[in-house]
């Protein structure tokens, strides 16, 4: 089954309903309790309540058992005898996405380029129109083989060497947001529950901003009004996001005048109160934890260093744990940590 069909199937209402119980016998005093059906999912997969809202299960833990709707209960004496009905739920269930980055922006600003930049071999709808990419997609950065040193303790003598490990990390490309999208406007909350997982955020943004159509009519954004808006739309769906580690990518700076402003952007993101650069009604009550700002033209893939960028953030949210101290305690052994 392919990753899109996995989340088509997974992402529908589903009706649960139990056997009852039996009821009493001569043979059996108490009766049969309702057999329980088992619904296996996916990992990643929300199980909620369609009467009443309430989250039932998170499924993160491979193999563990959440009971959604009870069987119902044997013949006994406190039933006089008569097997109980089974529970019947409504129940959605709601696959997330768990990459290690998240790709957010306004509709346009080249995200599914900058997913094409990293991954030049995927097939990526890019087009000039807003919502082109209407599902989300994930692929693999790869990264050169990374050096890893190898501990080898036969014979009980300390062999270290270096040997290569490859290296990758998932990033899913996610459609436009646009504002309201916290409230549901565009393609809303559908695709900002992605985030919920995502490690890293990789905020694009069009260095000459955003209007969803050229139409006097339409507000025109600026690049600092979009990443401040976006920045409000992840404060609304979830202020967990905010903590996050994000880095903005400032794209399209191969188009004329597009060096200059991104450098200017780079000047207003430096300072911590760069929302202040907004006005009010566009300000987000708490700003992004911007770790780095880029220049970029995805289209040309000209990425600079956001590809070490992402792999630095990675490893420091990962460092990596030594099992063993690389000395020997007395008795000849190693040492735990
Ligand atoms: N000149 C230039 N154009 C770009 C660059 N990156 C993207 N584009 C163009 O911008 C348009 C939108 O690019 P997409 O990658 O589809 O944008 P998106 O953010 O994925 O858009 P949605 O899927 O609608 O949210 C396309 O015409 C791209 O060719 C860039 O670095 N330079
Ligand atoms: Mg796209």
């Amino acid at each position: 089954m392919t990753f899109a069909e996995l989340l088509k199937t997974f992402q529908h209402q589903k009706l649960v309903k139990v056997e009852p119980g039996q009821h009493s016998k001569r043979v059996l005093l108490i009766g049969k309790h309702g057999e329980n059906k088992i619904i296996e999912v996916p990992l990643g997969c929300e199980c909620v309540n369609e009467g009443n809202s309430i989250l039932l299960a998170r499924c993160n833990t491979p193999n563990r058992r959440y009971l959604v709707a009870s069987g119902g209960r044997g013949g006994c004496a406190e039933n006089g005898y008569v097997g109980e009905r089974g529970e019947t739920v409504h129940v959605s269930l709601h696959l997330k996405l768990r990459p290690n980055i998240g790709l957010v922006g306004f509709p346009n600003a080249g995200k599914s380029t900058l997913l094409k930049a990293f991954v030049p071999e995927k097939p990526v709808k890019i087009a000039n129109y807003p919502f082109t990419t209407t599902k989300p997609q994930l692929c693999y950065v790869k990264y050169e083989d990374t050096k890893v040193i190898e501990e080898n303790f036969e014979n009980m003598e300390k062999n270290l060497s270096t040997k290569l490990e490859p290296f990758s990390l998932s990033v899913a490309d996610l459609p436009g947001l646009i504002e309201g999208a916290s409230q549901n406007r565009g393609c809303g909350h559908a695709f900002l529950k992605h985030m919920e997982y995502s490690e890293i955020l990789v905020i694009v943004i069009d260095v000459f901003g955003f209007q969803l159509a050229p139409d006097h009519r339409l507000p025109y954004r600026s690049a600092i009004e979009t990443l401040a808006l976006l920045n409000k739309e992840l404060e609304a769906y979830d202020l967990a996001l905010l903590s996050k580690p994000a880095v903005v990518a400032l794209n399209k700076i191969d188009m004329h005048g597009g060096k200059e402003k991104a450098e200017e952007l780079k000047e207003l993101l430096s300072s911590e109160n760069w929302t202040t650069h907004v006005s009010e009604e566009m300000r987000p009550r708490v700003p992004l934890k911007l770790k780095s700002v880029v220049s970029i033209s995805a289209k040309k893939q000209e990425i600079g260093n956001l590809k070490k960028i992402l792999k630095d953030i990675y490893e420091e949210n990962h460092p990596i744990k030594h099992l063993y101290t690389s000395e020997f305690d007395n008795t000849g052994h190693k040492s735990l940590v």
